[in-house]
């Protein structure tokens, strides 16, 4: 094995994972420090935000249940003023996301400590970035205030999470990791966490869409996405999520579904300018190639294939590959205007549904 330069920069955060894990809540918002948690969630868990201000008793500040996917700039400061109303000194969020997004834009503005409970596999929890939505246009940015403190994985509590969100979910995952192994600023540490976790999730999303209660599957999918979700809070994203970031931004695509289409695209796209990071994918996948394997994946767990049957309007196809070479993020193999006709065509290709080209 050769090895090469790198940089490795812990981060200071908490984990507790297993099934059953959210019976230690009190003890861990003990060990923040805190007296005062204010509970989020979207309106649709507000009763499991209720069930956690319950456990937290007289450490609960109150519930805000508005949590909507990226961030509105008028929720994160109707959520600020609750925080700041309701004198809280934690935000703890339960649910996806959206609703680990909100906490971030509370901690932002506030430095409030976050413990998130994550009920998908997103894997926000684990990064230090930060996404909000003005007039229209989300805009993302890392600041170490936004890390959540402690980090409560129980897989019991994505059980109800249904099987093709779960899918979808899962390969959100796994494109975070999958660029992690060509990211610019990668290391070996991320990358044994990030082959680890794709063959985590490849194992457990076939195992949920055939049993969706089933707690290992579950377990599996979700120790996949704490380690995914490690390598995006790491190292540094590319092609893939310039392009996801473009087409949920600017077109309202749902979030985990993009992720599903775009992935095997944007892998093929990068495989001869990044060919040991597709050799690990593929190994981890159990495939013989890593773009393919994905699409298969995806359609095998019942995912979408096609930006045509999640939204997208074949007319936008122009404007947003206009979009996605304007500022481009660093990537093994460059994209930006003078790639702009090849990004159309793979594009193209996604909003097709066609093999990986
Ligand atoms: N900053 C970062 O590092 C990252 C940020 N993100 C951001 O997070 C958002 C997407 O997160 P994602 O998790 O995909 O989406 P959401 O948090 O919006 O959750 C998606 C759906 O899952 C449902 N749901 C969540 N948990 C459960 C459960 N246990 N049982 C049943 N239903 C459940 C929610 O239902 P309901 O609406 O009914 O509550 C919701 O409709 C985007 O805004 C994205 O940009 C994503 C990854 C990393
Ligand atoms: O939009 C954000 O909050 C920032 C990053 C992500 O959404 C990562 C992703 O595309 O999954």
């Amino acid at each position: 094995m050769s090895t090469r330069d790198f940089v490795y920069t812990s981060q200071p955060q908490r984990v507790v994972f297993g099934a059953g894990a959210l019976a230690h809540l009190a003890r861990e918002i003990d060990a923040l420090g805190a007296r005062r948690a204010l509970v989020l969630s979207t309106p649709e868990q507000r009763v499991q935000a209720e069930r956690v201000a319950d456990m937290l008793g007289a450490h609960a500040a109150g519930v805000f249940d508005r949590a909507v996917m990226h961030v509105p700039i008028e929720t994160a400061r109707e959520a600020r003023e609750v925080a700041r109303q309701l004198d809280a000194d934690c935000a703890v969020a339960i649910g996806g996301g959206s609703t680990t997004g909100l906490g971030k834009a509370i901690a932002l503005d506030s430095g409030l400590p976050i413990l998130a409970i994550p009920t998908t596999y997103a894997g926000s929890e684990m990064t230090p970035i930060y996404g909000l939505t003005e007039a229209g246009v989300k805009k993302t940015g890392k600041d170490f205030r936004v890390l959540p403190r402690t980090v409560i994985y129980d897989p019991e509590l994505s059980r109800t999470l249904p099987v093709g969100l779960s899918v979808t979910s899962g390969i959100n995952a796994i494109a975070h990791a999958a660029e992690g192994l060509y990211a610019q600023d990668s290391n070996p540490v991320m990358d044994l966490m990030a082959e680890e976790g794709i063959a985590a999730l490849a194992r457990a999303l076939p195992a949920i869409r055939t049993k969706p209660d089933d707690i290992d599957a579950r377990s599996d999918a979700l120790y996949g996405a704490w380690l995914s979700g490690t390598v995006l809070g790491n190292v540094g994203m590319a092609l893939h999520h310039k392009l996801c970031h473009t087409l949920g931004g600017s077109f309202n695509l749902p979030h985990a579904e993009v992720h599903t289409v775009v992935l095997p695209h944007a892998l093929a796209f990068n495989a001869q300018a990044a060919p040991q990071a597709m050799t690990r994918i593929a190994c981890a996948l159990g495939t013989a190639s890593a773009p393919q394997g994905i699409q298969d994946l995806a359609r095998h767990s019942g995912a979408p294939i096609a930006l045509r049957d999640i939204g997208m309007k074949e007319s936008d196809l122009d404007l947003a590959a206009d979009i996605a070479v304007r500022n481009p993020y660093w990537n093994p193999k460059p994209f930006g205007p003078a790639e702009r006709n090849d990004i159309r065509a793979l594009l193209q290709r996604a909003w097709a549904g066609e093999p990986p080209g």
